[in-house]
């Protein structure tokens, strides 16, 4: 299969050797080719160029992008995408006064949403995700990450993760797992977190590995949830099955998560919406990628990330859905981007090398996906005929894709 994109009005995020991250300043440029064309082979970027030079292929049509925009397809690297049901009342409950966290020790929250799960066959939990999958590869998604987290018994668990390989399995997007057993204690073991934890270290983290269903593990790292100690053990286990940390902390409260993070060579620390001097710090000189989540913080009333003064340390930034049914039931990257430059002040090429190549590097996929480079997948959005790529942050809400390819496939 071979697809030739002539007259594009901008080619965006060429990259002839693409570095694996940007950071701080690096952040601000964007490089793109006017008036280019891009061919693809197969599932793979073959060549680009300027329409001065554009290669001559016989036998098919090319097609043609006048007035659009060409870029590599999103990159999300924290979502929660394989879930049952939804948590429609617990919005409304929160429109009428209560508080994410007085939902959630009323018994609702992650543990509402485990009980829906585990009750949820794996076809029909399969059937759900896919769905959703389907709509986010339809807004240019082309790479990403899922967490288990809303199974909370082993079995549940590894159903979960197993749906998500499955989805990986039958779709055109490259899909990395995450295993998320420490999302909450279980009712089961409400004065018994210890007891939790042994379930998740001797029991879980054998299984997932044994059964190769994850390559990242995650805690949530938050009062009420799993403290610094209880992180590090997780971690520290996890270690030993070769699972790379990708962890949920400073969501509401900074209580050291970070440093740990860092400590135990995390490749994410995700939200951050609460960040101290000392948390900006712990992460200079890693290799740790910070990454934000506005829509969870635009649907939660929360603080945004301080994205801003993350980049203006000289840190590089990543941004992510965090598509989930109870914080962010939104799985589009088109709504973080702008979000992050209305919101957290960054510019729309920050905003965009955030949501490409650092996005990447959070999966563990700098090599294959982030950027129009030869060799790399061929997962591209083109847009529909716009002015310029500020557009697309500038116009939120509007949906201004006219095209996605995923693995050199048009969906
Ligand atoms: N904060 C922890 N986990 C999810 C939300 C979980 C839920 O409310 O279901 C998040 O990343 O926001
Ligand atoms: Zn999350």
């Amino acid at each position: 299969m071979k697809i030739l994109l002539i007259n594009i009005k901008e080619l965006l995020q060429v990259r002839e050797n693409a570095p694996k991250l940007l950071l701080g300043t690096q952040m601000r440029d964007l490089p793109t080719i006017k008036n280019a064309w891009l061919y693809i082979e197969n599932d793979t970027i073959r060549d680009y160029g300027s329409m001065d030079n554009c290669i001559e292929l016989e036998g098919f049509k090319p097609i043609d992008c006048t007035g659009k925009i060409v870029m590599p397809a999103w990159c999300d690297s924290h979502s929660h995408l394989v879930y049952a049901g939804n948590r429609e009342q617990e919005f409304i409950d929160r429109i009428n006064g209560l508080s994410y966290q007085e939902i959630a020790e009323k018994g609702g929250g992650i543990l509402n949403s485990a009980k829906k799960l585990q009750e949820t066959s794996e076809a029909d939990l399969y059937k759900q995700s896919a769905e959703r999958l389907k709509e986010v590869m339809r807004l240019g998604t082309g790479a990403l990450e899922i967490k288990s987290g809303y199974g909370l018994t082993t079995e549940a668990e590894l159903k979960m993760l197993r749906v998500a390989k499955k989805l990986n399995e039958n779709f055109p997007i490259t899909i990395k797992t995450t295993f998320l057993g420490a999302h909450a204690v279980p009712s089961e073991y409400q004065n018994d977190k210890d007891g939790y934890l042994n379930l998740i270290c001797n029991e879980m983290l054998p299984k997932v590995a044994d059964q190769k269903l994850a390559e990242y593990v995650d805690v949530f790292c938050e009062e009420g949830y799993f403290s610094v100690s209880d992180t590090e053990r997780i971690l520290s286990e996890a270690k030993k099955y070769e699972l790379i940390p990708k962890i949920h902390v400073n969501q509401f409260n900074a209580i050291g998560g970070v440093a740990a993070g860092v400590k135990h060579n995390a490749l994410s620390v995700d939200h951050l919406e609460v960040l101290t001097p000392e948390d900006i710090n712990a992460l200079k000189g890693s290799d740790t990628m910070p990454v934000a989540l506005p829509s969870c913080s635009y649907f939660l009333s929360i603080p945004y990330t301080p994205g801003r003064e993350i980049i203006d340390n000289g840190l590089p930034l990543a941004l992510a859905t965090d598509y989930n049914p109870g914080s962010t039931p939104s799985g589009n990257m088109n709504f973080v981007v702008a979000t992050a430059c209305i919101k957290m002040k960054l510019t729309p090429a920050e905003a965009i090398n955030a949501a490409t190549i650092n996005g990447a590097y959070a999966m563990g996929l700098s090599d294959t996906h982030g950027s129009i480079t030869k060799g790399k997948k061929a997962n591209v959005i083109i847009t529909k005929k716009i002015p310029s790529y500020g557009y697309l942050p500038y116009a939120f809400g509007s949906y201004l894709i006219d095209t996605v390819i995923l693995n050199g496939e048009k969906i």
